[in-house]
């Protein structure tokens, strides 16, 4: 019922503003600016309203849509700029010739249109026919060399183009990786950034059609300025009748072309829904559910329900293409006529000779197919042009977000890493409330050559406490002390260099084992002697052994030689990387949530020999048996530090810890399923622990 009366609203309203926009395309049922609404109910139904998507490039349908020709004509210098200066960037030679090809060009045309003039107005006077012939001669020769040279600059402007699109996409690529890699992770992680990211992505491919669209504008700018200075000079009411014959061709182009465009935004979410459930009636993932619940028939026939409204909007839009091309041909006939007449009446009353006439008439025809592409053009260049200015955007915020490379040397053998009163909150999107601080006024330390757990409820500030340790964040209060060096102004590749972490959701790479173990340290010599301890510590051995290359096995599915490991192996791959990486302090968020309980033994004996031969290990583990590995534990809760000490101190001190740990052991004493409410509340995620 609720829903019946948001969507009437909903309809009443768009209505409304296809009423005022003067529009009535035959959309009774609700229209957005003249395109009938394009919610449907299986999308209401399936994902509770349009399925919009949520990235940056996205804000463009609605910039682009709500921007008049005037607004886009003030503002395509600036951002024709950034395009240019990536051309000037990526190849200055290919960028000089194309815009020198052009002007080239633009001067022979209108030589040649001058030419044709002098040749008219020769044949048309003079006493014999041979008389005038040879008096048109040098005309001719001037005409003959123009179009010469025209095609020999169109030739050379379209190389330069050829050029210059592929050295620019490259260089836009390069230019947009290399700032997206060199940005914090916050940065990375921060919701604005990551649609900054997402639009600026485009602009490389946009700066490459750039250079297309752009070649054409400047030439069909030029060609109609040709022109129209042609026949200024030639006849001063000749230029009006040139806007006249011109525009309704413009009207109808530039009308069809927006309201295909408007449709395809309002549309194209109808499109990517239908996409989405073809997308899944074909999954691997989800093909045992539509299997077994029987969900195919509801997909295909919400699917088809949606592609059938997509079709009636096609049909509409070429009714509606149909008509305005019918009054523009009208419109432009009627000009047309109007133009001749003028001309005409001019010849009739002597203030124009006949050849000034026909030359006009050809220079109208030029002028008028330039001025129309021009519009067209111009449209096209704009949505190009947003996206580079994204990326122009991007490089500015990057630069911006980009950690100083620091200059402080790190202590070679520190003894010790200490948190003093840390406070880091995650970035917020700038809508919601600020975020809660991860880690609020934290002091503890982590001694080196030990192993060092970190425990507490999920969302208790582990993995941020081990993030901001290996330099990954900043924290915005209190200081990383490695001994007494500051990590905040610590030479930040040093830093990096010291740590090896196999993360909760650490990187499957689409490449062979082998490169998936040493790309932990890509710059490694190759020894076997470094991959087998590697293989050892993590206990991957047998993973290796069953692979039908072993070593040199694709980790991915879907190509030839394929081959896809389970959770666990993967997991151990992932420790096997961290091992090959040998950095001094070695993190591991959750080692073993997903090995068999053998294997999980395995491992920590592995990590307890990685503490006894000199590294520094920061366990993250909710499976608290495991932490009586540990030399020293510090419970985290709700951000907060609130016990330090060894497992069986910690135990004996009947704190936070002790009461988790007595949680956990009981699921394994007793037959009944421990309740998490026993004792006092320990967050959320008290059974996890
Ligand atoms: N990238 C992020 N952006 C925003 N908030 C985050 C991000 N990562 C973590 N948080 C938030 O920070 C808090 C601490 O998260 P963290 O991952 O450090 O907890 P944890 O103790 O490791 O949890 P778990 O045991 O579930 O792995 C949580 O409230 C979490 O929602």
């Amino acid at each position: 019922m609720r829903r019946r009366y948001v969507r009437g609203r909903r309809a009443q309203e768009h209505s409304r503003r296809a009423h005022e926009n003067g529009e009535n395309d035959g959309c009774e049922d609700g229209c957005e600016d003249g395109v009938p609404s394009s919610d449907s109910d299986s999308e209401h139904l399936l994902f509770g309203g349009p399925l919009r998507y949520d990235t940056g490039w996205a804000r463009h349908e609605e910039a682009y849509l709500e921007l008049s020709l005037r607004a886009v004509i003030c503002r395509l210098p600036r951002l024709l700029a950034s395009g240019f200066r990536l051309a000037w960037r990526a190849d200055p030679y290919a960028a000089r010739a194309l815009v020198a090809a052009n002007a080239g060009r633009g001067l022979t045309q209108a030589v040649g249109l001058l030419a044709v003039n002098r040749v008219l107005a020769v044949l048309m006077t003079g006493a014999t026919l041979e008389d005038r012939l040879r008096s048109a001669l040098p005309s001719l020769f001037v005409m003959a060399v123009a179009v010469s040279a025209g095609a020999l600059l169109r030739a050379a402007s379209t190389y330069a183009a050829g050029r210059l699109g592929p050295r620019v996409e490259r260089a836009a690529t390069e230019l947009y990786l290399e700032r997206a890699a060199q940005v914090e992770l916050a940065a990375i992680e921060d919701d604005r950034f990551r649609r900054l990211l997402d639009s600026a992505r485009y602009g490389a491919a946009s700066a490459r059609r750039m250079m297309d669209i752009g070649n054409r504008v400047i030439s069909a700018v030029i060609s109609f300025i040709a022109a129209a200075g042609v026949l200024t000079v030639l006849h001063p009411v000749l230029l009006p009748l040139l806007a006249a014959m011109t525009l309704p061709g413009t009207w109808s182009a530039l009308t069809t072309a927006r309201r295909r465009y408007r449709s395809f935004h309002a549309w194209s979410r109808h499109t990517r829904a239908g996409g989405l459930l073809g997308h899944m009636l074909t999954d691997t993932g989800a093909a045992p559910e539509i299997r077994v619940h029987g969900v195919g028939p509801f997909l295909l026939r919400h699917f088809r329900s949606l592609s059938e409204s997509a079709e009636a909007e096609q049909t509409r839009l070429a009714r509606l293409e149909a008509r305005t091309g019918l009054i523009a041909a009208g419109l432009a006939g009627a000009a047309t006529a109007a133009t001749y007449l003028a001309l005409g009446g001019l010849l009739l009353g002597g203030a124009m000779e006949l050849s000034v006439a026909g030359t006009a008439v050809i220079a109208i025809r030029t002028g008028s197919s330039s001025l129309t592409a021009l519009a067209l053009e111009v449209n096209a260049l704009h949505e190009q042009a947003l996206f580079v200015g994204d990326l122009d955007r991007l490089c500015e915020e990057a630069a911006r977000r980009t950690p100083p490379p620091g200059t402080l040397a790190l202590p070679d053998r520190p003894e010790r890493i200490r948190f003093e009163h840390v406070t880091f909150t995650y970035p917020g999107d700038g809508a919601t409330p600020p975020r809660t601080p991860a880690l609020d006024d934290v002091t503890l330390t982590v001694p080196t050559g030990k192993i060092v757990a970190l425990v507490g409820s999920n969302g208790s500030g582990k993995t941020t406490l081990a993030k901001l340790l290996a330099g990954l964040y900043t924290p915005q209060q209190g200081r990383v002390l490695w001994d007494e060096t500051d990590a905040a102004l610590a030479d930040r590749r040093q830093l990096a260099d010291r740590v090896a972490m196999v993360a909760q959701d650490f990187t499957r790479w689409p490449f062979t084992a082998r490169v998936n173990i040493t790309i932990g340290r890509p710059e490694a010599p190759s020894g076997d002697a470094r991959m087998a301890s590697a293989i050892r510590h993590a206990g991957a051995q047998d993973i290796i052994d069953g692979l039908p290359r072993g070593l040199d096995t694709l980790l991915v599915r879907g190509f030839r030689g394929g081959h896809e490991l389970s959770g666990g192996q993967w997991q151990r791959l992932g420790f096997c990387r961290a091992a090959y990486r040998q950095g001094q302090i070695l993190v591991v968020d959750e080692p073993t949530a997903a090995l068999d309980a053998r294997t999980e033994l395995k491992v920590f004996d592995e990590i307890r020999s990685l503490a006894d031969e000199g590294s520094t290990v920061l366990l993250i583990t909710h499976r608290l048996a495991s932490v009586r590995h540990a030399d020293l534990v510090h419970v985290l809760d709700k951000g907060r530090l609130v016990e330090s000490g060894t497992p069986a101190g910690l135990l004996a001190s009947g704190g936070l810890y002790a009461e988790l740990y007595t949680l956990q052991a009981s699921q394994y004493a007793s037959g009944d399923p421990p309740r998490a409410s026993a004792g006092r509340p320990v967050g959320s995620g008290a059974v996890d622990c």
